[in-house]
């Protein structure tokens, strides 16, 4: 158990990691992590897509498009096709990105809210997963995760949102993170 909360405890935000193909058998075990989390009335509201090699192309032009759309004004044709490239090369910074969106569930008695709190539980247990396994990891999100072109690049209805994109790989970075002391985000009740 205290390796469990040391785990917790060493669990860094990681945004720099190597080419080096994570195998599919950690993939696995990462979204199994992820499954396990809780819903409320159990309703799972999770959808992971799994971007590796080219598979990540589609993620990358849709920064790709998103910049353009909303940052090439003004710019030469030369500028364009450079934001164009960096955009997309977003997408690459990790030899694995995971998409992972949230599909509220229908019923009038589920709260929405509650479906996307879900979803970042699911995300926290991958993160957790992610270090146990050794890799690196970052959940990214920023204004292009929520952009239309995003949600139509994942087929993502009206009500539906991605909630994270984590880039897991290799790493030997290390980084140090700070927390607020919990005596002055706790009210003991007694
Ligand atoms: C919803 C959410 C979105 C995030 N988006 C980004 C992001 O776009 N870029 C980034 O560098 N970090 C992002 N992070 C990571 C935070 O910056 C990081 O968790 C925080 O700085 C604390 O560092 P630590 O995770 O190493 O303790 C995000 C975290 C959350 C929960």
């Amino acid at each position: 158990m205290n390796e469990f909360l040391e785990l917790i405890r060493t669990r860094r935000t990681i945004g720099k990691v190597t080419d080096e193909p994570v195998p599919r058998e950690d993939i696995e075990k990462i979204l199994e992590a992820g499954n396990w989390a809780p819903s409320h009335y159990n309703t799972q509201p999770w959808k992971y897509f799994v971007l590796t090699g080219d598979g990540r192309k589609k993620l990358g032009e849709a920064y790709a498009k998103i910049a353009l759309l909303e940052k090439s004004e003004g710019l030469s044709e030369e500028e364009k096709a450079a934001l164009y490239e960096k955009s997309m090369n977003k997408a690459f910074r990790a030899p694995l990105v995971i998409a992972v969106a949230c599909l509220p569930h229908e019923d009038e008695y589920v709260i929405g809210s509650e479906e996307f709190a879900a979803v970042a539980a699911s995300i926290q247990n991958m993160l957790l997963a992610a270090h146990a396994l050794g890799y690196g990891a970052i959940w990214r999100t920023g204004a292009a995760s929520y952009h239309p072109v995003m949600k139509e690049v994942f087929g993502l209805g009206e009500k539906d949102g991605l909630v994270g994109l984590v880039y897991i790989g290799r790493s030997n970075m290390v980084r140090e993170s700070r927390r607020v002391s919990i005596e002055k985000k706790t009210e003991w009740w007694s």
